[in-house]
């Protein structure tokens, strides 16, 4: 019942940097703010209207939505937002080179952190630079829920109860949603909703901008596996991007 747009962020300046990301707060590069207008064109050009939107708590989530509405003339939807649509955090990486990380520690270790399902990096500390605890966002956040490193088994356990809770009650009641994410949180969902195992969903990467739309049944499983990119052409070769990034 009722339709889904994800949209993965735009390309954002660790992104374009080759840094692991995670929980760090950045922002759109300036092509990641192109990535989102398009974006928005894209959903109008498909004659898609959203009638809300979840988003992260993240700068780059919350802005590629804004922008793709804007572009959408849809700037006015009313907006949810979650921690549990975070990025996956990446515990000590964050703030890492991935190709410096892929050459220190070799392709297997950087693969494994990277996309195994249920290996997590090493935690981060506290007081690490990169770290987020402490930040007033998370604040009402019970703190044994406050992750200092994720595998994507942990992102699922997590983004599920705001799926079930929030995201659903709104396709149920026949609202089309927009839900702007990041390449992790969006691959445990679409783990969720395509019933990918946990070898396989090592292989499948989210590109950034592009909006993925899935029609979904009356049990809220897709119509179509794998959903449909607006783009598919621009998506094949994002998509190889992403699965490249580490590699010089
Ligand atoms: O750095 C990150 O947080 C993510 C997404 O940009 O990277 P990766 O695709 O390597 O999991």
């Amino acid at each position: 019942m009722g339709t889904l747009v994800l949209l993965r962020h735009g390309e954002s300046v660790w992104n374009a940097e080759g840094l692991f990301t995670g929980w760090v707060d950045v922002d759109l590069s300036a092509k990641g703010e192109e990535e989102a207008r398009r974006g928005g064109e894209l959903l109008v050009g498909a004659d898609l209207r959203p009638d809300i939107v979840h988003t992260s708590v993240l700068r780059r989530a919350i802005r590629t939505a804004e922008i793709a509405l804007n572009a959408a003339d849809l700037h006015w939807l009313p907006v949810k937002r979650s921690w549990r649509l975070n990025e996956r955090h990446y515990g000590a990486l964050q703030g890492k080179n991935k190709a410096q990380t892929r050459e220190e520690y070799g392709e297997e270790q950087f693969m494994t952190w990277r996309r195994s399902f249920d290996t997590p990096p090493p935690p981060i500390a506290d007081d690490d630079q990169w770290s987020q605890a402490g930040e007033r966002r998370y604040a009402e956040l019970p703190p044994e829920l406050m992750p200092r490193t994720e595998c994507l088994a942990d992102v699922v356990d997590r983004m599920l109860p705001y799926w079930y809770d929030s995201v659903v009650p709104d396709l149920a009641a026949g609202r089309t949603v927009l839900l702007a994410a990041h390449g992790n949180s969006l691959r445990a969902l679409v783990k969720h909703l395509d019933g990918i195992d946990d070898a396989t969903i090592s292989g499948l990467n989210i590109p950034t901008g592009i909006p993925l739309r899935y029609e979904l049944n009356d049990d809220f499983t897709p119509r179509k596996k794998g959903g449909e990119y607006l783009d598919p052409e621009a998506a094949k070769d994002a998509i190889e991007a992403v699965k490249n990034q580490g590699k010089k």
